[in-house]
């Protein structure tokens, strides 16, 4: 029998006990209780029967032995540049998808589904431009095994070897020294997405039963706010969802680099832009300066409004709405592993605005943030053109925290910034929108989803997990756990020095195969689990 096997409390119990030791108050929904408790038993003892022959040892040799492999696969996906936010690329966006689908045919997935979502809508250039599609694919459908669903992404933040990067982005590269793997898309996600797939490869090639059905949900969106999904989700629930019992998502980081967690918690984010137009063209500064009204000071000043300096959201309202810190939840910081000087060697600077570890975790996981990315329509090029542009598209965007409210939210923003604009008196032309958004999400880290996986990272790195939130977003998190009724977990593989949407991406290529033996023992003790 699997280590670890022993009796659980009710899930109903545990939610309620676990809710009042963290004192948290929002969890986003309960575990489901669709089917009556004595279904789960038989599950569990026909899996438990079935798992004495399961071998750890001899899968996570398997994996290791399978190494040269799984890089030379990754190293395929990643060359595929399917930046979701650049319309121009979006072909290879859906020609990730389309590869992945053949890989996961090869390894004998079926009722493999590539489902399409329609147009992109507002604000986009193009107004047929298609949503990537989702791909939807089954491995095993034994009545008698949980199911999970495992999401990934396979679209990837923009990267160019001009923003600084060391080697080429959409290149994996060998970094023999540092034993990692540097490439756009390594640890954010196109690696842990990858590592379903090489633990089902690793399971065939050993002749072992997968313990648990997988699902797959891979989408090509999520970059950009997973546009669509939502609705397929909404649409599956009953059908190609139907059997899911657990959602497990690999696709957030370690909080610092040598502790591995387990997440329960991230930031939402609600996206903006601001376009300001005026004159009918770029102009000659020599010649309009100081005559036309200036579209770029116009949005310097409704920039600065927003946020300052330290941090502090501007916007009237805002700030209300986050939840109160209560002194117990203060004590949780305390426990986790984590240092100024982490925070400090994962920026490769000084900067950070706090100094205490509470003050960091609370601003990156609790605390709202607004963030200032950059605009179009503006020279950005070397050298000193003396130009006015004519139109300017500015870009932000608030990481949202419990309780806030993502309508009121929106038109909080949308309200400051025709306020602040209609102060400067200028005849240009001001509009605020919302791009996307993404609700954020907390849930219980005890329910038997989360069990499985700390007793799998201790199987694999011989340490219990430390239990985190993440700042970043996945939006469609709460959605799954929603519409499927059912526990999500967030397993994630890379290091929080791993560089995600920045300038040399990489991803340990322990973490890459320690990751991949945490899934697979994931699968495993969620299998023998009693509870669901
Ligand atoms: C944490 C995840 N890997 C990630 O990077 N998510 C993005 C998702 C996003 C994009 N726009 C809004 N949310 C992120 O947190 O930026
Ligand atoms: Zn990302
Ligand atoms: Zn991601």
């Amino acid at each position: 029998m699997l280590p670890g096997l022993s009796s659980k409390k009710s899930s109903g119990c545990r939610l309620l006990s676990i809710a009042k030791r963290l004192n948290i108050t929002h969890f986003s929904s309960g575990i489901s209780h669709r089917l009556p408790q004595a279904y789960y038993l038989r599950r569990f003892h026909i899996y438990r029967k079935m798992s004495t022959e399961a071998n750890f040892q001899q899968l996570f040799n398997k994996i290791d032995e399978l190494k040269p492999r799984f890089i030379e696969r990754l190293a395929k996906a990643i060359e595929i540049p399917a930046v979701s936010s650049d319309e121009s690329l979006r072909p290879q966006v859906i020609k990730k998808a389309q590869f992945i689908a053949g890989e996961l045919q090869k390894l004998g997935f079926s009722d493999i589904q590539m489902k399409e979502l329609g147009a992109q809508p507002p604000p986009v250039a193009d107004p047929n431009l298609p949503l990537p599609p989702v791909v939807l694919a089954r491995y095993g459908s034994d009545p008698a095994k949980k199911t999970v669903l495992v999401y990934g992404h396979y679209d990837v933040q923009p990267a160019a070897l001009e923003d600084g990067w060391a080697t080429e982005p959409f290149k994996l590269i060998i970094d023999e020294e540092k034993q990692l793997m540097r490439a756009r898309g390594a640890s954010d996600d196109t690696g842990p997405l990858k590592g379903w797939l090489n633990v089902v490869e690793a399971h065939r090639e050993l002749g072992l039963d997968l313990p648990v059905n997988l699902v797959t949900c891979f989408e090509g969106m999520e970059e950009s706010g997973s546009i669509g999904l939502d609705g397929l989700i909404a649409e599956e629930a009953g059908k190609y969802f139907k059997e899911v019992d657990a959602v497990c998502i690999s696709d957030n980081y370690w909080l610092g680099t040598k502790k591995p967690v387990l997440t329960y918690g991230l930031r939402g984010c609600n996206y903006f832009q601001i376009t300001i137009e005026g004159p009918a063209a770029d102009l000659h500064s020599g010649i309009f300066g100081g005559v036309i009204s200036e579209p770029m000071i116009d949005l310097t000043k409704v920039f600065s409004s927003l946020v300052d300096s330290r941090g502090r959201i501007l916007i009237d309202g805002v700030n209300e709405m986050v939840a109160p810190v209560t002194e117990k939840e203060k004590e949780l910081y305390e426990k986790i592993d984590f240092t100024l000087d982490e925070m400090n060697a994962a920026s490769g600077s000084q900067t950070c605005l706090y100094e205490s570890k509470a003050d960091i975790l609370m601003h990156r996981w609790r605390y709202p943030s607004l963030s200032i990315h950059g605009l179009e329509g503006a020279f950005s090029a070397q050298g000193a053109k003396t130009v006015i542009p004519s139109k300017v598209v500015g870009k932000f965007s608030i990481r949202t925290v419990p309780d806030m409210d993502s309508a009121k939210l929106d038109k909080f923003v949308i309200d400051h910034c025709d306020k602040v604009f209609a102060s400067l008196n200028s005849p240009n032309r001001c509009k605020t929108e919302l791009i996307h958004d993404g609700n954020y999400w907390i849930s219980d880290p005890f329910n038997a989803s989360f069990t499985a996986a700390a007793k799998a990272t201790k199987a694999v790195y011989g340490v219990e997990p430390d239990f985190t939130r993440e700042g970043g977003s996945i939006p469609i998190t709460l959605t799954f756990e929603k519409e499927l009724k059912t526990s999500v977990m967030l397993l994630p593989m890379g290091r929080g020095d791993d560089g995600a949407h920045s300038i040399n991406e990489k991803l340990d290529i322990s973490n890459y195969m320690q990751g991949m033996k945490t899934m697979a023992a994931y699968l495993h003790y969620y299998a023998a689990s009693k509870e669901k």
